[in-house]
């Protein structure tokens, strides 16, 4: 059963994923790339973890800068599946 986390459980789950912020009722992470193609790159491999887990970031692209945002849309907040899907997406990030 996918639970809504309090702003508690959030900061909580946060602490394992050090690159990810809380932003209002979301989970936020920033990153830049060395090149528009690689963000574009990234942005795909994103997309296969997404679609397998049935779970979709927004994403932002501007330029090298990707930023994906986090949140369960049917629940108004963050739940346990952002929190998972944030960890997966840490592991497509290409190491600067
Ligand atoms: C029917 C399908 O399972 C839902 O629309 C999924 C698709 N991807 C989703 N992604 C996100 N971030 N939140 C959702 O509530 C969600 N729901």
């Amino acid at each position: 059963m996918t639970e809504l986390l309090s702003e508690q459980d959030v900061d909580e789950a946060l602490r394992s994923l050090p690159e990810w912020r809380r932003v209002d009722d979301a989970i936020e992470r920033r990153v830049e790339l060395t090149s528009f193609p690689e963000a574009i790159e990234t942005v795909n491999r994103v997309a296969e973890l997404a679609e397998a887990a049935n779970h979709h970031p927004d994403i932002d692209i501007r330029w090298r800068t990707v930023t994906f945002r986090l949140s369960t849309h049917s629940h108004g907040g963050v739940t346990n599946k952002d929190i998972a899907l944030a960890g997966e997406i840490d592991g497509v990030i290409p190491s600067v």
